[in-house]
């Protein structure tokens, strides 16, 4: 499945492609994880990645975000080449990954984690030295980043006390201090309750208004009422892609699905 050319003269009138994969390939010891996957993701869009079990959907995801090598096949972001780019410079170029809750310091308060986040490469300023006393130039910052996500009644907790659904919402917003102009998360709502799926569904929809979001996600109801474009994968390759009622509606996907979640 090709979707438009990588390149070419900018047109208003189409949805700007800001990251874009083609002929992507990964072979782990012979077998092949993932191969021929061409997908762009456009700016202001929610883009997911979805596939049953084994699909190649985390080493998709891996290979977008460089933390792993592609065996073939070729990455722009922004227009510009990123296949052999390091993930940290791609990460201050604004191809940003959630990394879930792994990345938030539990012994400090939920202002504070996000002002760290401001300090590091790609936010506000790299002063890693400094104390978190003279971080105060990045509270005003940090304060809205954090009613963005609806937060900021929580900011003087600490970090560690909040329950995982609020983790996880405070790891977003610690990513969102880098700015990104795509932003890549990993299963953003596993293991949240109903509430909290509610909510993070909310700040994705928001955020993505002024930068694309690509995503993993199993949950397909989520996926039904978020994302403007889906790639359907199966044993490493895509099968459909398209808005939810077409990838719905497609045979080939409905034949992958079966016996799965894919009905819930
Ligand atoms: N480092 C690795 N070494 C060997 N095989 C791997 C490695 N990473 C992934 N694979 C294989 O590649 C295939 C795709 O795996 P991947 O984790 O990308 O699928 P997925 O769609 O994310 O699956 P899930 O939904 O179960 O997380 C699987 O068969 C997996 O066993």
């Amino acid at each position: 499945m090709t979707d438009a050319p990588v390149s070419g003269a900018a047109n208003d009138a189409e949805p700007r492609v800001v990251l874009s994969a083609r002929g992507l390939r990964r072979d782990f010891a012979g077998f092949v994880a993932v191969k021929n996957v061409d997908l762009d993701v456009h700016h202001a869009k929610i883009h997911a990645l979805i596939g049953p079990n084994g699909a190649g959907k985390t080493t998709v995801f891996n290979l977008l975000t460089k933390f792993l090598a592609p065996s073939a096949g070729r990455i722009e972001f922004m227009g510009r080449d990123i296949t052999s780019t390091p993930p940290a410079k791609v990460a201050r170029m604004g191809l940003v990954r959630s990394f879930q809750i792994s990345a938030i310091f539990p012994h400090l308060s939920v202002l504070d984690n996000v002002r760290v986040a401001l300090q590091r490469p790609g936010g506000l300023g790299y002063q890693f030295w400094r104390s978190l006393g003279s971080l105060d130039l990045l509270t005003p910052r940090a304060e809205q980043l954090l009613e963005t996500v609806g937060l900021q009644n929580e900011r003087h907790r600490m970090a560690g006390d909040l329950s995982y659904g609020r983790k996880r919402v405070l790891e977003i917003a610690t990513t969102l201090a880098l700015d990104p102009k795509v932003l890549l998360l990993d299963e953003p709502m596993a293991g949240m309750g109903h509430e909290d799926v509610e909510t993070v569904a909310d700040i994705i929809r928001d955020v993505a208004k002024d930068r694309a979001v690509l995503m993993v996600e199993h949950n397909l109801k989520v996926v039904a009422d978020l994302c403007d474009w889906i790639t359907v994968l199966q044993r490493g390759e895509i099968i459909a892609a398209g808005d939810y009622a077409t990838v719905s509606q497609d045979e080939q996907v409905k034949v992958a699905y079966m016996g799965t979640a894919y009905d819930e």
